[in-house]
C-alpha cells in the first residue's frame, strides 16, 4: 500500500519529472517531512506513472499491459532456466530488447532443423482484413509450426523459455520455424496486433494481445541475415543457439519494436520464434 501524497505535492513531483529533475530531487522534499527512503520511492513512482497512464490515454493511446520482464539493467551475466545456464549478451530499455548467448545448444538446433525441413510451406503473413494467412512479398521465407509440447525436443526449450522469461507455457503460441534461402528476408513489421486491423480482434480473442517475441537463431548465417531495429539502428547478429527477445506493453510503435529479419546475403538462415501472449492461448 502506496502512502498518499498531498494533490499539491503530487502535482510538484509530476511537474519536476517532466522538467527532467533526477530522482533525489524528487524524494528530497518528502525525506525532509520524515518519509521513510522506501515509502518516499514508492510514492514518487506512483505518482509518475499515474501521470504517465492518464496522458497516453488523453493521446489515444491503446493502455499498457504487463509483460515478461526478465532481468534488470546491469544485473547477473548468466541466468539459470530450467535445465541450462544461458548468458546476457546485451540489454536495452527502449526498444525492450534482451540478447541471450547459448539459449539453445548447438545439438537442439540441428534437431530442429531436422524436424522442420521435410514439413516447410512457403512463409504467409496476417491478412489484415480477415486475420488469415496469406503469402506476401514482405516475407519471402519458408516455415513450418510446432505446436505446444509438439514433442520432447520442443517441450524442453518451452520449459526453458517459461522458466527464463517467468511466463506461462500457455501463454505462448506453437512455435514458428523459418528458413531463409539466399535474398530472402522479413521486412520491417511490428509482431502485435494492430488494433486498427478488423482481422486483429480474431487474433486477439485466442490468448489477448502478444506481448513479446523470442527469436531463437538455429544456425549462423554466412552472410546477413540480422535482426535488425531500424528505428533505433540496432541489429542482432544470427548466431547459432542465440536468441534475441523483445517485449512491447502496448501494440503501439512508441515501443520501438518495428524490427525486420535482413535479406541474407550469402547461406541460409533458421530461426525459430516463440511469440508470447497476455492469457492463455489455445
Ligand atoms: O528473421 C528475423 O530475424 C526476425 C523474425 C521475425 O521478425 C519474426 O519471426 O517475427
Ligand atoms: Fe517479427
Amino acid at each position: 500500500m502506496t502512502r498518499a501524497l498531498e494533490p499539491r505535492t503530487e502535482q510538484w513531483i509530476v511537474q519536476q519529472a517532466r522538467e527532467g529533475q533526477p530522482p533525489d530531487v524528487l524524494l528530497q522534499p518528502l525525506l525532509e517531512a520524515g518519509w521513510t527512503q522506501e515509502d518516499a520511492t514508492a510514492a514518487v513512482e506512483a505518482s509518475v506513472r499515474r501521470w504517465m497512464e492518464s496522458h497516453a490515454r488523453d493521446a489515444g493511446l491503446p493502455p499498457s499491459v504487463p509483460v515478461p520482464s526478465p532481468i534488470e539493467l546491469n544485473g547477473a551475466s548468466v541466468l539459470r532456466a530450467h535445465d541450462r545456464d544461458i548468458t546476457v549478451l546485451a540489454n536495452m530499455r527502449l526498444p525492450r530488447v534482451i540478447v541471450f548467448g547459448g539459449f539453445l545448444s548447438g545439438g537442439e538446433c540441428d534437431e530442429l532443423v531436422a524436424l522442420s525441413r521435410p514439413k516447410l510451406k512457403r512463409s504467409t503473413v496476417l491478412d489484415p482484413a480477415s486475420g488469415g494467412d496469406e503469402v506476401h512479398v514482405d516475407r519471402t521465407s519458408a516455415g513450418t509450426h510446432f505446436a505446444r509440447g509438439a514433442n520432447a525436443l520442443c517441450a524442453r526449450i518451452e520449459a526453458r523459455i517459461a522458466a527464463l522469461l517467468d511466463w506461462p507455457i500457455d501463454h505462448g503460441e506453437s512455435m514458428q520455424i523459418l528458413r531463409y534461402g539466399p535474398g530472402a528476408e522479413y521486412r520491417p513489421h511490428h509482431d502485435y496486433f494492430d488494433p486498427a486491423w478488423p482481422g486483429s480482434v480474431k487474433q486477439i480473442a485466442r490468448g489477448g494481445q502478444r506481448v513479446a517475441s523470442l527469436v531463437m537463431y538455429l544456425n549462423t548465417p554466412e552472410q546477413g541475415g540480422a535482426t535488425t531495429f531500424p528505428e533505433v539502428g540496432f541489429e542482432v547478429a544470427a548466431v547459432k543457439g542465440n536468441a534475441v527477445f523483445f517485449s512491447y506493453d502496448r501494440p503501439h510503435p512508441m515501443t520501438r519494436t518495428l524490427h525486420a529479419g535482413a535479406p541474407v546475403l550469402a547461406g541460409e538462415k533458421w530461426i525459430a520464434t516463440k511469440w508470447l501472449r497476455e492469457g492463455r492461448h489455445d
